[in-house]
């Protein structure tokens, strides 16, 4: 029985003070516990939400970290430091950070290594844009950036692991994929786990789907077999909306 996970992604959204309000009005919200809560923001929060969500089932998560530990790497942020802040989880190779900061499958392995090695919990983005999707690549590009991100680790490390199925065009569109059509191709990211980890890694590992999701859509996913909850950026940013997305998941998830 996996756990399911919704995460908000704020992205480059809130100053300090917002989000210590958003918190105060989760807070204010019973937060059911068969579902995994967590809030990805950007660093400079970070430290104020880990001291905001003390006493909460809610997580606190970076949308981004470093791989190596420390040096001259002028503006990131390492693992180390973000475990010392409190933080549990990282967003490792959002689709905006391969297109606007040239991650490749590559660098992500590598911070997916230093995550793990560290002790946070990667969610580690895959998806296809448009164009490959259109023309039928959809299963191949995913298979590939699965199989290069987790590169190396051992099935135990990946059964620890949370992959996030994100097709790029879904993403603040819209354009939410159909619930069936994420089912597939998250079911066929767990069988590329299986081949490559073994079954046992395969049944625990979690996958979410990302994408315009809503309070209004969410069921849809968690209705399905291997759809392990969601990563959600835009209806993430409010806490009354945010709330209905776990409470939503939270009944699909009993039912
Ligand atoms: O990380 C979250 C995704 O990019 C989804 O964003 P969205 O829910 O605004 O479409």
């Amino acid at each position: 029985m996996r756990t399911p996970v919704i995460a908000g992604n704020w992205k480059m959204h809130k100053t300090v003070d917002e989000a210590i309000r958003f918190v105060a009005a989760l807070r204010e919200t019973e937060l059911p516990g068969n579902v995994e809560t967590v809030i990805c923001a950007p660093f400079l929060a970070l430290p104020a939400l880990v001291g905001e969500v003390q006493g909460t089932r809610i997580g606190v998560g970076a949308q981004n970290v470093h791989e190596k530990n420390e040096g001259a790497y002028t503006g990131e942020i390492s693992v180390p430091m973000l475990r010392a802040a409190g933080v549990k989880y990282v967003i490792i190779g959002h689709s905006e950070r391969r297109t606007y900061f040239a991650e490749t499958d590559e660098t992500v392995n590598q911070k997916v290594k230093a995550a793990l090695g560290g002790g946070l919990v990667p969610i580690v983005c895959v998806g296809e844009v448009l164009e490959e999707r259109e023309s039928g690549k959809t299963k191949e590009v995913v298979q590939h950036q699965v199989k290069q991100g987790l590169n190396g680790l051992s099935p135990e490390a990946v059964a620890g692991v949370i992959i996030a199925y994100e097709p790029v065009w879904a993403i603040g569109t819209g354009k939410a994929s159909t619930a069936e059509d994420a089912e597939e191709v998250i079911s066929f990211i767990r069988k590329t786990v299986a081949d490559l980890f073994g079954q046992q890694a395969a049944g625990q590992v979690r996958i979410q789907y990302g994408g315009s999701v809503k309070p209004e859509n969410i069921s849809t996913y968690i209705a399905q077999p291997n759809i392990d909850g969601a990563l959600v950026g835009g209806a993430s940013l409010q806490p009354e909306s945010f709330s209905k997305l776990v409470q939503a998941a939270a009944a699909g998830d009993a039912s």
